[in-house]
């Protein structure tokens, strides 16, 4: 997980224990992290609540077997983290608005769903923080962007701060720009999954077995992303020591250069970008 260690929390409530609910709780529950009170998670399985209760120590409540469970989760936290799909925030926060201890921190990790519509449902004496976390939380290595609501206090902000940081890095934006900050950081693991799924399907084209394909392509990702981290050097640079003039990679980047990677790239982006704005609009 990450390095940041030895930290305390205030009572927490994860209300949706999905791919991304799950993982942040893996840095919730992390050694050297003390979330004082507990933390108490939802969700609507029973099978997934009782998997959670049993394998992360915390007390955790399925509403398809008591409904009320998001109500009963959030009374007497100091943090709740909202992580189920953005759909189904209004009605979230219709349901546990009357049970929010004030000073509560009210933590959105909803694509789209913008801090006026959290504020419009809740009550005037909690505020919200909207944030935009990725997978590698799982590891320890997320980046998160945090967004302060018009009614958060810097002792707010620091603590979703100090929350996100067990799971990784985190980067403070106005909320203007979270949606922008989505498509990248995000949507990206799926973006650069996406690019080593292409290049193993290439290499077993090339008649590699599928375990040499991975082997040699996850290898490279991790190398590079390694020797991006540790040199300092601009990728720029890094690929120009790759590229021997007149040599092989010239001639592979200069077939991905036509296919114009960048201007994909911002279409992809732009793309999100506007589904984002959809999401915010339903
Ligand atoms: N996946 C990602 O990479 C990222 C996702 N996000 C955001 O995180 C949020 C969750 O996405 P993701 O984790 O991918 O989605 P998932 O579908 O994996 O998770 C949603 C979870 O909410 C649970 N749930 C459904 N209804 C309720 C309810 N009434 N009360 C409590 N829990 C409920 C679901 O339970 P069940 O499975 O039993 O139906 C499910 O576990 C979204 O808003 C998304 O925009 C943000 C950043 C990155
Ligand atoms: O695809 C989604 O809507 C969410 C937000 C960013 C990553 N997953």
């Amino acid at each position: 997980m990450s390095d940041t260690k030895n930290v305390t929390l205030p009572t927490i409530a994860l209300l949706g224990a999905g791919s991304m609910g799950r993982a942040i709780l893996g840095g919730l529950v992390a050694p050297g992290v003390t979330v004082e009170g507990g933390i108490r998670v939802t969700n609507r399985s029973k099978h997934r609540a009782e998997e959670l209760a049993s394998t992360r120590g915390v007390t955790a409540y399925a509403t398809e077997e008591k409904p009320d469970v998001n109500r009963v989760a959030v009374e007497g936290a100091r943090i709740v983290l909202v992580a189920v799909k953005p759909a189904m925030v209004p009605d979230l926060l219709r349901e546990i608005a009357d049970s929010l201890e004030p000073g509560t921190v009210i933590v959105s990790v909803a694509a789209g769903v913008t801090i006026a519509t959290f504020e419009s449902l809740l009550p005037d004496t909690v505020s919200v923080v909207r944030s935009m976390p990725n997978t590698p939380a799982i590891v320890g290595k997320a980046v998160t962007g945090i967004s302060p609501g018009t009614r958060t206090d810097p002792d707010d902000l620091a603590l979703v701060r100090a929350l996100f940081e067990t799971v990784g890095e985190v980067v403070e934006v106005p909320e203007s720009q979270l949606d922008a900050l989505s498509t990248i950081s995000g949507s990206g693991p799926a973006y650069v999954f996406y690019l080593i799924e292409a290049l193993t399907e290439a290499a077993v084209g090339k008649g590699f077995t599928p375990e040499q394909a991975r082997q040699l392509v996850n290898g490279t990702f991790l190398g590079a992303s390694e020797l991006l981290v540790s040199s300092g050097e601009e990728p720029a640079e890094l690929r120009r020591r790759v590229t021997s003039p007149g040599g092989t990679t010239e001639r592979a980047i200069s077939v991905l250069e036509q296919a114009d990677l960048g201007a994909l790239f911002a279409r992809a982006t732009d793309a999100a970008l506007a589904r984002a704005r959809e999401l915010a609009q339903s």
